[in-house]
């Protein structure tokens, strides 16, 4: 298992070595003592899945605000997804700044994302399923979230008509986001 520093101040990729054989394959991927040497999050209290049906499905921007704010450390199982996050922290050098990573089932990668950030991914492929530990309990009334196509964040993603919930239609722009909360104050 190898930590490397992501693209973003916090963020971290994370990549497997898999053992093969003439059966399949083995592969450890979670390392408490690891996690731990890098200073990273190594106590989860939910582990969630998420299946998408359809190929051009955008998840997000979603975040929690504290005290439910949430470390998550996300894999893709079955199909691909364009994992997209964005700086919220309050005073962060790279506040505002996005990046994204390509996870997929069968590149052996996940992807680790601090407190503070918000989340979202679009699907590359039908049927995924995408598994996230996070380090706090999902608590709707502490929910954020950021419109995922909002211009002041200009986020290239692969789909530009996606598949969308009710909820992230409605999300707030950049700019009502600032206005209403600054930014997030862990
Ligand atoms: C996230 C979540 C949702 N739910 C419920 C609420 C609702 O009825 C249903 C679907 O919720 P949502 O529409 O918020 O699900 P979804 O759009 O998949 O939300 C997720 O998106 C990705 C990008 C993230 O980063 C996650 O943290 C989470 O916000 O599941 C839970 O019971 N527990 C949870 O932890």
């Amino acid at each position: 298992m190898k930590i490397e520093a992501g693209c973003l101040p916090g963020i971290y990729e994370i990549s497997f070595t898999s053992h093969q054989d003439h059966r399949g394959s083995f592969t450890r991927i979670y390392d408490q003592e690891m996690f731990e040497k890098h200073g990273l999050q190594s106590h989860w209290v939910q582990e969630n899945r998420s299946y998408t049906q359809k190929k051009g499905t955008i998840r997000g921007l979603h975040l929690q605000f504290p005290p439910f704010a949430e470390t998550k450390m996300v894999r893709v199982s079955k199909g691909a997804i364009w994992d997209v996050f964005v700086d919220l922290r309050k005073g962060s050098s790279t506040f505002a700044q996005w990046g994204a990573c390509l996870l997929q089932e069968d590149i052996d990668k996940m992807l680790y994302i601090p407190k503070g950030f918000a989340h979202g991914f679009c699907t590359l492929t039908d049927h995924c399923e995408v598994i996230y530990k996070v380090d706090n309990y999902y608590s709707p009334s502490h929910e954020g979230g950021i419109l995922w196509n909002d211009p002041d964040l200009g986020i290239v993603w692969p789909h530009t008509f996606p598949v969308l919930s009710r909820k992230d239609e409605k999300a707030l722009s950049l700019k009502e986001f600032i206005k209403r909360y600054e930014g997030i104050t862990l």
